[in-house]
């Protein structure tokens, strides 16, 4: 499903956040938001994803207004995985996973044996599936970031918005996420800050003092000139032997 904004703006007291952001994400497409800190990528997925309200501009999941949808029916669409979620309730790492079910259940559609799948298939994708019985509270900061992920990708939705899922992961966990995003039949808008990592994304959005100043593919998007002006660094350009792939090295500039 296509996920368009047109012209989004939201402001602090007074002090512009985000300023007239227009991009399109096409259907299964993986969009990475890179910028600076406080540049916009968390404010940026909030108004995407409805949780905040633009002040001017629109959201649109396909060919229908976010602001004209019913919130249920945003949830069969869009899943979430905010930054430094937490859940406050004693709960296992099943009934954590199992939340991102509650948009498809109701008197007429009660639990079934299509939930058990969705939640099962969700935790051996992030390989939590040997701590469904664990209380969250005993999880690691990683182990948390992944059962937030399987919670989403239980939700089975059309539109997936992560806010540096990569964070608290280690470098085999940081991989395969990336891996089973970009693999997703999805249309996925991550929050990065590895710049290496985001080249894996289909196409890259830069974020600099709350407006998208860069949109396109990563190795048109990451040049020497936007890495300096907008992130302050002195890049180098090297190749993987390996597979010929381009790999970013970073110098402070003095
Ligand atoms: N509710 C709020 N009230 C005041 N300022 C806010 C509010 N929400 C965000 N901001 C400010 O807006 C700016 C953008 O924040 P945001 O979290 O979107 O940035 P970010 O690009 O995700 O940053 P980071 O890379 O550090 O996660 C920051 O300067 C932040 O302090």
């Amino acid at each position: 499903m296509r996920l368009s904004a047109e012209n989004l703006a939201w402001s602090a007291r007074g002090v512009p956040i985000v300023r007239e952001v227009s991009l399109q994400v096409g259907a299964g497409e993986t969009l990475g938001l890179i910028g600076p800190n406080g540049s916009g990528k968390s404010t940026l997925l909030r108004l995407l994803s409805g949780v905040l309200r633009p002040e001017a501009g629109e959201v649109w999941l396909g060919d229908t207004p976010l602001a004209r949808m019913s919130r249920r029916h945003v949830a069969q669409l869009l899943a979430v995985v905010e930054q430094q979620a937490e859940t406050a309730e004693r709960i296992t790492v099943q009934d954590a996973v199992e939340l991102g079910r509650t948009p498809w259940l109701s008197a007429l559609r009660p639990w079934s044996a299509e939930d058990d799948a969705a939640v099962a298939e969700a935790l051996a994708e992030v390989e939590m599936s040997g701590f469904a019985g664990r209380d969250w509270a005993t999880l690691s900061g990683g182990e948390r970031q992944r059962v937030h992920i399987a919670r989403a990708l239980a939700q089975r939705p059309r539109i997936l918005l992560l806010d540096e899922p990569t964070n608290h992961l280690d470098i085999h966990h940081q991989l395969s996420i990336l891996r089973l995003v970009a693999d997703l039949p999805v249309t996925t808008v991550l929050a990065l800050h590895d710049l290496n990592q985001a080249m894996g994304c289909d196409r890259l959005g830069v974020m600099h003092h709350g407006r998208l100043v860069a949109l396109g593919r990563p190795d048109q998007v990451l040049t020497t000139a936007l890495l300096r002006d907008v992130f302050g660094v002195r890049a180098t350009f090297l190749t993987d032997p390996a597979d010929g792939e381009r790999i970013i090295r970073f110098h402070a500039v003095s």
